[in-house]
Order: structure tokens, then C-alpha cells, then sequence
């Protein structure tokens, strides 16, 4: 490959042009009887080199947003730039030369049974026009790239579902994209295979500067490996960020998603109070001592104090008499401590 190897290159600054830009972009499928409004303004911005997460329930529009930052879906408007090219500006014939800058990986990783890997691998560098030699030498940097250089001659049949998406990510890879996009790139994997995919694209990210955008279901994807991340709903943006200021928001819908506590039971007259706390605000012994003020009836239920991207954080659930909720509300808040009535 003729990129460096070993360095680890930086996430651009803020500030510096993204290397995918969203700006009001706006999809609706017409379908008879009412329109279907599946993208509604949504402004998006990734540097380069970051890794992206797109999170959200089925139907909040990660597939229709990935199939517009491939071009296989026109916008109905707002704009769609990666790598510096206006995706969503581009006439048909000059958009199938600015996919080759864009890498694809899916869950389920699609490969032709008859082929060996290494000729599944070389396939869009054929369409592409590549030359026999060329193909050859770089087919190999490819298997070796992503662990695979051992069994270039094997057949699809032959592998398990993580080398088959090893060979996904390296046909992704082939035309040497600015762009990885990945849908639901380990949903079909089992979690030990989950860990080495993820850690595969992490190494690639930091030996090649790729930028990645990956669309999961999967918090603990999210908090294995992205930079950032954007929660979708309805076709919008609710939630997004650097995952250290996620998770350090108080009231963030991805922050209980990433550090969850269990759901507890509830006796009769009782309610249940979360505490959310980062220790850059206010340190642990401090809100321990705040709930511990509040008295014996004042039971802490579950919790957990974990760091995650830099930031050390944790959630505390307390149990306590329905009548006092509103005094140890008023308290803890005095003491510097956020708290509110957890929602069921
Ligand atoms: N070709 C289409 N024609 C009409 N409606 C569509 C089409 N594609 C998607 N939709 C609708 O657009 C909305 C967003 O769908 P989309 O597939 O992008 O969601 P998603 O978040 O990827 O869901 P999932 O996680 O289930 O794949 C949904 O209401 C869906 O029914």
C-alpha cells in the first residue's frame, strides 16, 4: 500500500474542513396515499481520520442517511459532500468515479462462491481497470492489511463470518477510499469476533487516516470504538457529539444508553432518583457522602462509575420513599449533585 504504516494519524481539528459534510439534508419517499419523510434537515459533520457512530431505532432514517453518503440515493434537498466532492450536485456519469472514494462494508458480507478471496478482493479493481499486476500486489497488501494473507487462495465457503468480513473490508478497501462507510458491520458476529472486527477497523483508521461512519444498533460498538457519534429519530437529529461530551450530559439520552443501570424493581410507596455525575464536576466520595446525608431510608439500588472516552462517569439509581423525593431532590441539587426522578 503506498500509505504509511504505524503512524497514527490525528482526527483533524475542529475547524478544519470535514471530510463529510451533511448540510439540511432532506429525504422523502413519495408512496402512495402520504409522503414518507425519512431524512428531515439533518446537518452532519465528520474530520478526517474520526470515527463516526450513527445510532437509532429501526426506521429513523441510518440507512437512507448512508445510502445518500454513497450517492445511491439522490437527496430531495440540502447537500451531501465527502472528501471535497458535492455528492449530491453530481451528474450520474461522474458519480460512479467519486464512489471509488467511498468503501462500503455490510453485515452480511456478499461474496462470489466461486471466486478465491484474493479474486473477490480484486473484483473492483477489474471494474476499475487496474492492470493484472498491478491487481496482484495489491490484492496482497489488501489480505495482509486485514490478517488474511495466509488464505488468499481459499474460498468463501472455507471461512468463518469474521474472516468473510475481513474479506469484505479489504474489497472495501481496494480503490483506496477517503471513506468507510459501515452498516451493521458486526451484527451477524459473535461478540469475541465483534471485539477483533472493530479493533480491525480502528487499526485501519489509524494506519491509513480513514475516516469511517458506522451505523449500529450496538451501543457497546459505539463505545468500542467511535470518536463521535449522532443519534437519529424520526428522520432527525436528536443527540450528537464527541463521546466524551456525551457522556458527560446530564440528561442524555445516549449517555443512559451507553452507561446503563438496570431496571429495578419498585416497592410500594417508593421512587427511584438518578444521580448522574462526571468527576470532572464533582468527585465521587462528594456524591456519596451528598446521598449518604439524605438518611437510612435512602437506599442506593444499583450504580456504576466507569471511564469512557477519557471521562470518568457514574449513574446512580436511588431507592427511596415516594413523600421524599421532592426534599432529596432539593438537596442533592444543593450540594452541587445532578439528580431527577428516574423515567421507567
Ligand atoms: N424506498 C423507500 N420507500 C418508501 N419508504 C422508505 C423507503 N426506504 C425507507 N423508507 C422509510 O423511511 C424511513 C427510514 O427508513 P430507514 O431504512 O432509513 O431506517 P433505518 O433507521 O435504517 O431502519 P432499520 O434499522 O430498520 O434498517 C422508514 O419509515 C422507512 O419505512
Amino acid at each position: 500500500m503506498s500509505e504509511p504504516r504505524g503512524a497514527r494519524p490525528q482526527i483533524e481539528p475542529q475547524g478544519a474542513r470535514p471530510q463529510i459534510e451533511l448540510r439540511a439534508l432532506r429525504k422523502v419517499y413519495p408512496t402512495p396515499g402520504r409522503d414518507v419523510v425519512a431524512l428531515d434537515g439533518i446537518d452532519l459533520s465528520v474530520p478526517r481520520g474520526a470515527i463516526h457512530g450513527i445510532v437509532g431505532r429501526s426506521g429513523a432514517g441510518k440507512s437512507t442517511l448512508i445510502r445518500c453518503l454513497t450517492g445511491l440515493e439522490r437527496p430531495t434537498s440540502g447537500s451531501v459532500t465527502v472528501d471535497g466532492e458535492v455528492l449530491s450536485d453530481l451528474p450520474e456519469s461522474r458519480l460512479r468515479s467519486a464512489r471509488r472514494r467511498i468503501g462500503m462494508v455490510f453485515q452480511h458480507v456478499n461474496l462470489f462462491d466461486s471466486r478465491t478471496i484474493a479474486a473477490n478482493v480484486a473484483y473492483p479493481l477489474e471494474v476499475a481497470g487496474v492492470p493484472k499486476a498491478q491487481r496482484a500486489v495489491r490484492v496482497a497488501e489488501l489480505l495482509d492489511l486485514v490478517g488474511l494473507g495466509e488464505r488468499a487462495d481459499a474460498y468463501p465457503a472455507q471461512l468463518s463470518g469474521g474472516q468473510k468480513q475481513r474479506v469484505g473490508i479489504a474489497r472495501a478497501l481496494a480503490t483506496e477510499p477517503a471513506v468507510l462507510l459501515c452498516d451493521e458491520p458486526t451484527s451477524a458476529l459473535d461478540s469475541a469476533t465483534t471485539r477483533q472486527i472493530l479493533a480491525l477497523i480502528r487499526d485501519l483508521r489509524d494506519r491509513l487516516g480513514i475516516t469511517v461512519v458506522l451505523i449500529t444498533h450496538e451501543m457497546g460498538v459505539v463505545r468500542e470504538i467511535c470518536d463521535s457519534v449522532t443519534l437519529l429519530e424520526h428522520g432527525r437529529v436528536v443527540e450528537h457529539g464527541p463521546l466524551g461530551e456525551v457522556v458527560g450530559a446530564y440528561g442524555s439520552r445516549l449517555a443512559r444508553e451507553l452507561i446503563p443501570v438496570p431496571d429495578l424493581p419498585l416497592g410500594d410507596e417508593r421512587s427511584l432518583v438518578e444521580v448522574a455525575y462526571s468527576t470532572d464536576d464533582v468527585a465521587t466520595h462528594d456524591v456519596l457522602a451528598a446521598v449518604a446525608d439524605l438518611g437510612t431510608q435512602v437506599e442506593i439500588a444499583a450504580g456504576t462509575i466507569e471511564t469512557l472516552a477519557g471521562r470518568r462517569v457514574g449513574r446512580l439509581q436511588l431507592d427511596l420513599p415516594a413523600d421524599e423525593v421532592t426534599a432529596a431532590l432539593g438537596r442533592l441539587h444543593a450540594a452541587g449533585v445532578h439528580a431527577e426522578v428516574a423515567t421507567r
